[in-house]
């Protein structure tokens, strides 16, 4: 396709195929995918992602309120409280899923990955940071979750029955759609972008992957 008429995120997607394929086809999803995961890691990772998604939900907060400043278009409001209200349940869901597996939540300590990560969404909060930036990155972060997970269920998947609810949390159909819808933002708003936004968004996209890279390798070390 000619790079002039491909979307910003297809085109950086495209070119940075190598990373953004290390962040969605991790060594801990693919041993969930093939069914050789140790469930000491599975736990970590449960752990640590309750603690990230409680620092996601004032990050998302904040680009609630970007676009409610900055969008030209009323329909990202709706999206972006979608994304919001899913994470109240999300954040219940850890609490039983953590139950089930004997984790106590209020004991669990940030590893540094998840501290570096949480740190990085705390420095894109700052009204300094323009609506297109953050919403790329929040694309980019919602978008590995999607691709990882759908893996996992994915055709020729052995993914153990235990795990199959995790991996429909964000594998699911419905989840993929949301993804698209802020792809689809993303992009418009990129569109119009200056050369230095333009910059700014692709480096932080690049950070997401490093940090989610980072946070499965995490996972899969404990
Ligand atoms: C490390 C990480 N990245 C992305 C997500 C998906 N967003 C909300 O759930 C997540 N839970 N954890």
């Amino acid at each position: 396709m000619d790079e002039e008429m491909m979307n910003m995120t297809e085109a950086w997607l495209r070119n940075h195929r190598l990373l953004y394929t290390g962040a969605t086809r991790s060594p801990f999803i693919l041993s969930i995918h093939d069914a050789t995961i140790n469930f000491v890691s599975f736990k970590t990772w449960l752990a640590q992602d309750y603690l990230f998604v409680r620092a996601f939900v004032p990050f998302v907060a904040s680009i609630l309120i970007k676009a409610c400043k900055e969008s030209d278009d009323d329909g990202d409001m709706e999206i972006i409280l979608g994304g919001m209200a899913a994470l109240e349940d999300e954040i219940n869901w850890f609490k039983r899923e953590a139950t089930n597996w004997g984790i106590s939540l209020s004991e669990v300590v940030p590893q540094q990955a998840n501290i570096n990560y949480c740190r990085f969404l705390e420095s894109l909060m700052s009204p300094e940071v323009e609506y297109t930036v953050a919403i790329t990155a929040f694309w980019a972060t919602e978008a590995v979750y999607q691709e990882s997970f759908a893996h996992c269920l994915g055709e020729g998947s052995k993914t153990p029955p235990e795990l199959k609810e995790t991996c429909a949390r964000w594998g699911n159909e419905g989840f993929g759609l949301y993804c698209q819808s802020l792809q689809r933002i993303a992009d418009r708003c990129l569109r119009t972008a200056s050369e230095e936004e333009l910059k700014k968004a692709e480096v932080l996209f690049l950070s997401v992957l490093e940090h989610e890279v980072e946070f499965w390798n995490m996972s899969m070390a404990a």
